[in-house]
């Protein structure tokens, strides 16, 4: 039956009833991660920074809603896409090469792997492209027939957000300090706009003064990025020391001042000792670094999944079946 995506000793259908499982599609799809992997290799190879968008959406899909695909629906009939909230809008991407991986997937099994799974696939697969951690990674998530751009908008921590916030919005998905630490590494790739740092430069605390953690020759260079008018949406690595590469150099860099976000600086300046010691234990160890950030990635990409027969596995990422 290829409406539905049974997996290993699940003949009835739908996801297994105990959760997510490493195995699920070894029956149904067993060449589903290689298809994906050989998609995201050319991606990749045109593009590193791929990667790093790739790994975004997963962190972005499952904070809104759980990881159900839901930050891939375009607006149509009933949906407004969570496309257009403010954490999304003119940054979010990747989008297109989903849509690759999912028409291959299409064609070597016909609506049997979730676009849910197909964003957890891309952003274990980009991680270990980009030279990070390999993680056994399970699946079975099914996909949502339905957004919340509400949730888009209040449910992803903001650049500017206190440790504080961050912590208590880890917390309310079941995500401890370690998480938290663990998977701002996953900033050790890609880029940030100036509209996303710009107040560190020139008003951080709305007295007209920049950030004073900000080590001085990285805000310089800054400055010269983003002016204090205009250039909100130039660009500037997140760990301008390995920008491609997905390392530790990201936590040398954080006790070093030279973190570009507010919500990056405060894992140090913060002064919660717990989350200090695991800034300066991945900087030191990046076998550790990549330990943690691999069990943390797990524990995200169970949030909240859709399963059994909840929800459904989409023909079109873009698209619930209904309007097709
Ligand atoms: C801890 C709270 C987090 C905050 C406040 C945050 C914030 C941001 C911001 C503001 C950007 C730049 C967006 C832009 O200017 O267009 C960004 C980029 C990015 N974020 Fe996060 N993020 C967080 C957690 C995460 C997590 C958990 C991951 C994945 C594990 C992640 C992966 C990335 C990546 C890879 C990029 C670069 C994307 C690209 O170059 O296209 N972030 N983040
Ligand atoms: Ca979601
Ligand atoms: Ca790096």
């Amino acid at each position: 039956h290829p409406g539905l995506g049974f997996g290993f000793g699940f003949g009835w259908g739908g996801s297994p009833p105990n959760g997510l499982s490493p195995y699920f599609y070894d029956i149904s799809c067993p060449r589903a991660n290689e298809i994906a992997m050989s998609v995201l290799q050319n991606a990749i190879a045109q593009e590193p920074r791929m990667a790093a968008s790739l790994l975004r959406l997963h962190f972005h899909d499952c904070f809104v809603q759980g990881c159900d695909a839901s930050v891939l629906l375009d607006d149509s009939g009933k949906i407004v896409s969570e496309k257009h909230s403010a954490p999304n809008v003119n940054s979010l991407r990747g989008f297109e090469v989903v849509d690759e991986i999912k028409a291959k997937l299409e064609e070597a099994c016909p609506q049997t792997v979730s676009c849910a799974d197909i964003l957890a696939l891309a952003a274990r697969g980009s991680t270990l492209l980009s030279g990070g951690p390999y993680w056994e990674l399970p699946l079975g998530r099914r996909d949502s027939k339905t957004s919340n751009p509400v949730a888009a908008n209040n449910s992803i921590p903001p650049p500017t957000s206190t440790i504080q916030n961050l912590i208590s919005s880890f917390k309310q998905r079941g995500l401890d300090q370690a998480d938290l630490v663990s998977l701002s590494g996953g900033h050790t790739i890609g880029v940030a706009r100036c509209t996303s740092f710009k107040k560190r430069l020139y008003n951080q605390n709305g007295n007209n003064q920049p950030d004073l953690t900000l080590e001085r020759t990285y805000y310089n260079d800054l400055k010269s990025v983003c002016p204090r008018t205009g250039g909100d949406s130039n660009i500037s690595p997140l760990d301008y020391a390995s920008p491609q590469r997905f390392d530790n150099t990201y936590f040398k860099l954080i006790l070093g001042g030279r973190g570009l976000l507010t919500s990056e600086e405060v894992l140090l300046t913060g002064n919660i000792a717990n989350v200090v010691e695991l800034v300066k234990a991945y900087a030191e160890d990046e076998g550790l670094f990549f330990n943690q950030f691999a069990q943390s990635m797990v524990k995200m990409g169970n949030i909240n999944p859709l399963l059994g027969l909840n929800g459904e596995v989409r023909k079109n990422c873009r698209r619930i079946n209904s309007q097709n």
